[in-house]
């Protein structure tokens, strides 16, 4: 489950079909296959003395799947939220298609984060007192969107929590939660999803089943995704593996293997 190059059913036939954009139309008509989700161009970001990022240029390209990987300190949370703009760099520019991010005032970079952009954390996130369909719609109401009810019941469905809309996440496993969270993150059909270490407290049969989540919305609908991860398993659902160092990008892999993307990684 969580090498999934090993086994025969998982990604690599994804990938096969990763140029497939989905029965939502809606959804395939905005993001233009592959254009450019997010582009960033010399990105610097510098905390005092410390550059956590050492400009730095990338597209995301939309129907993708990239695992962001490095050692610790090395710049990858900096990257993500720099990225999806969570953070504002200190030099260079991040677009969300054609949106510029360093243009928008605090709150345009607000609803545009809400409504364009979608996250899934290591630690869920998710709000106690709501059940799971409130939180999942979450964004939508925040947004003052109505739910389009059958995308939502298709992303339930994905995620396998249509028999538990009623329950608190309290009531759930932390691999249920997540799946919640997953949900969440897919539910505004945002143009990128970024994933920051989403199955660090996971096992590893669970962690596989998020994966697959992200994997399969990459494939059945065109989503973009980023996954920042310490994980080599985890990076083999991806469809490249990029390597940041001291803030600079050093080397990328494409269909990367588990074991690849350990050897890459002993030489960091
Ligand atoms: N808010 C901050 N203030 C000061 N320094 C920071 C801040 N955020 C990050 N840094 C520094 O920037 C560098 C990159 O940090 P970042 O968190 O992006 O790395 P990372 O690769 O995500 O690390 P980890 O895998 O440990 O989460 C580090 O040297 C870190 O100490």
């Amino acid at each position: 489950m969580t090498a999934p190059r090993a086994s025969s059913a998982t990604p690599i036939a994804a990938r096969a079909h990763g140029a497939h954009h989905g029965e939502h139309g809606e959804h395939a008509a905005r993001t233009d296959p592959g254009g450019a989700a997010v582009t960033l161009e010399r990105v610097t970001k510098t905390y005092g003395r410390v550059t956590a990022l050492d400009n730095v240029s990338w597209t995301f390209r939309r129907g993708t799947f990239t695992a962001i990987m490095g050692t610790s300190g090395s710049g990858k949370s900096t990257f993500l939220h720099c990225a999806s703009g969570l953070d504002r760099p200190t030099s260079g520019t991040v677009r969300l298609g054609d949106t510029e991010l360093g243009t928008l005032k605090e709150t345009d970079l607000t609803r545009l984060r809400r409504d364009r952009v979608g996250f899934v954390f290591q630690g869920y996130n998710l709000v106690p007192s709501m059940d799971v369909e409130r939180n999942i719609t979450l964004p939508l109401f925040l947004g003052g969107r109505k739910a389009d009810r059958r995308w939502l019941t298709e992303v339930v469905h994905r995620v396998g929590m249509a028999e538990r809309m009623d329950h608190k996440p309290s009531q759930l496993s932390g691999g249920q939660q997540q799946r919640v969270a997953v949900a969440r993150a897919l539910v505004t059909r945002p143009e990128i999803v970024f994933a920051d270490e989403p199955t660090a407290a996971l096992d590893p049969r669970t962690a596989g089943h998020v994966l697959r989540l992200l994997r399969e919305a990459v494939d059945q609908t065109g989503q973009t995704v980023v996954l920042v991860t310490h994980d080599p398993a985890a990076a083999a659902w991806a469809d490249t593996a990029v390597f940041l160092s001291e803030g600079r990008i050093v080397d990328e892999l494409a269909a990367p293997t588990a074991a690849a993307v350990l050897t890459r990684w002993e030489t960091l």
